[in-house]
């Protein structure tokens, strides 16, 4: 923590000797204040992008046009701001003090909540105009100023406002919880990826249970992708610690939301992690063999349903699901890849004969290996297709 806010105060001195002012500002003094730990250090200036990219050797434009240049220092990134404001700078340095001007007051004054509406000179000096520290103590969140104003200026903060409940373990001030009624709707001009990204924040805090109590009574889970189709009752009920757990289990309770999946534009990976888990469900209620479920599976997955099932009993099955689990190590084959033979073996073995037969063979040996009625071992699985497998035409007839 030190360390970053060290490096940080390089960049904000830098920025003076030539006559800028710039502060540290946002979530770090929040947690600095809360003696949390930081993640990142934002830097608030009145020096303007182009000037912050001429005083340092490292930079990134990661969004000039809106004002945001990182600075590279020490290796690590810091968002480096021009302020906020349309204002007017009045305010005159003076040599031996941190002069807080109007124009930071300004910059803060667009900020969605006082615990965010901080800065902090790279002495420790707070300025803290919208009294954040005084919301901090009082666990509540509140924003600067017309509830309904901030929130008009970006509908995504009605979700921050869930997050930081969760995280924090923060109440939400009255008025504020009012305003996110009223403006709920307003989450439709909000764009998906940033609502998860908030989202996944708030599934790790605390205190997700009473977030998600709020997210129902204000009605903001009408208006948000995917969450507008689950009954309030099942999102309350749900006992998880992630996002993707709430997917799971949702879409395990009504497979039909699988279809909605996409709109929230999650990762391949995320993707693959919520309907395998579906998948894994539809074969443990089928009652597959537990060494076809073990094979069909991948352990992060296997661990993973398991896991949700231990909060949410989403299955009868448990103990298919124990087997399949325990048979992951022994399994003697973990993928078609395995095989100690391939297509072109096959195909030498009927004159290089082509065609859907190879794949429907391979298949066959693949079942066999894996129930253990043939060793996966070259010579044996030839001898094997040499006296079992007769192919026709189009297709094999497997000889018992
Ligand atoms: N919709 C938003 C997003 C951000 N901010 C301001 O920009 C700062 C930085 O935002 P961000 O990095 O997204 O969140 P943090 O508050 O820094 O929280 P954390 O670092 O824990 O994600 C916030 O503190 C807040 O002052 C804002 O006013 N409105």
């Amino acid at each position: 923590m030190q360390t970053l806010f060290e490096a940080g105060a390089k960049i904000i001195r830098k920025l003076n000797e030539r006559g800028f002012e710039a502060f540290f500002v946002g979530g770090c003094v929040r947690d600095f204040y809360m003696a949390r730990d930081i993640q990142d250090v934002d830097i608030t200036t009145d020096a303007k992008p182009e000037e912050v990219e001429s005083l340092f050797e490292k930079t990134i434009d990661v969004g000039k046009v809106h004002g945001t240049i990182i600075v590279m220092a020490e290796g690590t990134p810091f968002e480096v701001t021009t302020y906020r404001t349309d204002g007017i700078y009045t305010d005159h340095r003076h040599p031996d003090e941190v002069i807080f001007s109007n124009r930071l007051n300004e910059d803060l004054k667009r900020r969605d909540f006082t615990m965010n509406a901080m800065a902090m000179a790279e002495d420790y000096t707070f300025h803290d105009p919208y009294e954040g520290r005084e919301a901090i103590e009082k666990c509540e969140i509140t924003t600067v100023g017309y509830a309904s104003d901030r929130f008009g200026e970006d509908a995504l903060r009605m979700v921050r406002a869930l997050r930081f409940m969760s995280v924090l373990d923060f109440g939400i001030e009255e008025e504020t919880g009012v305003a996110m009624t009223a403006n709920a709707h307003l989450m439709k001009h909000v764009s998906v990826e940033r609502i998860v990204t908030e989202f996944k924040k708030m599934y790790n805090g605390v205190a997700l249970d009473q977030a998600k109590v709020k997210l129902v009574r204000t009605g903001l889970a009408r208006h948000i992708p995917f969450f507008s189709e689950i009954t309030d009752d099942d999102l309350l009920k749900s006992r998880v610690d992630d996002l993707l757990d709430e997917l799971i289990v949702q879409v395990i309770r009504d497979p039909s939301l699988k279809g909605s999946l996409h709109h929230l534009k999650l990762s391949n990976k995320e993707l693959h992690t919520v309907k395998g888990c579906a998948a894994l469900h539809e074969a443990l209620e089928k009652g597959d063999h537990p060494l076809e479920v073990s094979y069909s599976f991948d352990e992060d997955i296997l661990e993973r349903f398991a896991a949700a099932n231990d909060q949410n009993h989403l299955t009868q099955q448990s103990s298919l699901l124990q087997k399949a689990q325990a048979l992951k190590l022994s399994l003697p084959i973990s993928s078609k890849k395995d095989l100690e033979v391939d297509g072109r073996d096959l195909m030498e073995l009927y004159s290089s004969r082509s065609g859907p037969w190879i794949k429907e063979c391979l298949n066959i040996i693949e079942r066999e290996v894996l129930f253990g009625r043939l060793k996966n071992n070259h010579n044996d699985i030839i001898d094997w297709v040499k006296t079992h497998v007769k192919v026709e035409s189009a297709s094999i007839e497997i000889i018992e």
